[in-house]
């Protein structure tokens, strides 16, 4: 089988400004993966050569063994950009419809898909609403409908859940995940912990340049915890360094804790014992993390 998304050495220019510099990538079809990455880093540049909308200055990208923006690619992969926009004056359904005829559907096949989608993005009674009669968070759905019409086997999902509100952002996240056997997601999103619970694989771009990241690779010698507080108290650290089989404590932000341990030959499992602190010392604690959280993973110096 063709590797999902295969890049050698690929660059992008725009005029002299290198926003990707010598980027490989070779990711098979799995779970999601995420694409994270201060401002500027060129996440979207990547994303774009990834869809075929602009082409590498250097270097070559395949997605699954082809050119992106050649015809084989042609309701494989689809995508959903940070800006996407619907037509205002027609209704969903005609669009998706549209939308569906365009990848090759006929006119019922397109009504059976339109239908499907909805549903998968829990807007079926929208079919008839013109886009411009719809908030902000369901326009954002219809776009991710629109991304799973004839179920390609990649997807690009640009800022999926931005301007969602929780329990949209978690329907999002649940379809996702639902669909993550069939389907495999590239999220480029800002938002760590949405990643973190969805995504086993990291692409982590920074000035251009790239760097992979498997999430939390535990080693056989020492594991970690995350224990985040709810509130300041003195002397956490040292407390915590005091408890057996702990060898290190990095006090990655405010009121968190990441606590690194050997596990070999632990009497009591390392999260009872911490919880147990916690509670001796009455320490209130918001979470309890098992490894690193991906922010730390990606910009904790100590981590
Ligand atoms: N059309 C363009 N013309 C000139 N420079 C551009 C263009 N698009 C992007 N750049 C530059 O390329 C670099 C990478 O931009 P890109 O949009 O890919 O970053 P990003 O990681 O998506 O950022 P953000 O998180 O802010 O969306 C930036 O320095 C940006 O200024």
């Amino acid at each position: 089988m063709s590797q999902l998304i295969l890049a050698r050495g690929v660059s992008h220019y725009f005029g002299s400004k290198k926003a990707l510099d010598n980027v490989d990538i070779e990711l098979q079809p799995g779970k999601p993966i995420a694409l994270v990455g201060p401002n500027g880093a060129g996440k979207t540049t990547l994303f774009s050569l990834i869809c075929g909308y602009l082409q590498p200055s250097e270097g070559e990208i395949k997605v699954l063994g082809h050119r992106p923006g050649s015809a084989a690619l042609f309701g494989q992969l689809s995508a959903l950009p940070q800006d996407a926009l619907l037509d205002p004056n027609f209704s969903v359904a005609q669009q998706l419809a549209l939308y569906a005829r365009l990848q090759g559907f006929s006119q019922r096949q397109a009504k059976i898909e339109t239908q499907r989608v909805l549903e998968l993005v829990n807007l079926k009674d929208t079919a008839d609403s013109r886009a411009k009669e719809l908030s902000h968070g369901m326009k954002k759905r219809i776009c991710i409908a629109q991304a799973l019409l004839g179920s390609p086997k990649l997807v690009m999902l640009d800022e999926a859940t931005a301007g969602l509100d929780p329990a949209n952002a978690r329907a999002i996240r649940e379809l996702v995940s639902a669909l993550s056997t069939e389907t495999t997601f590239v999220l480029s999103s800002h938002d760590l912990s949405e990643l973190e619970r969805l995504c086993d694989r990291v692409l982590y771009l920074q000035q251009g340049r790239l760097a992979t990241h498997q999430l939390d690779s535990q080693t056989e010698q020492l594991a970690y915890l995350t224990l985040q507080l709810r509130e300041q108290n003195d002397h956490v650290a040292a407390a915590l360094k005091a408890l057996p089989h702990v060898v290190s404590v990095d006090n990655s932000q405010r009121n968190e804790f990441v606590i690194g341990y050997s596990s070999e030959g632990l009497s009591e499992a390392m999260d009872i014992a911490l919880l147990t602190l916690c509670h001796k010392q009455n320490w209130r604690y918001r979470a309890l993390i098992n490894g690193h959280t991906l922010e730390n993973q990606l910009f904790a110096t100590g981590a």
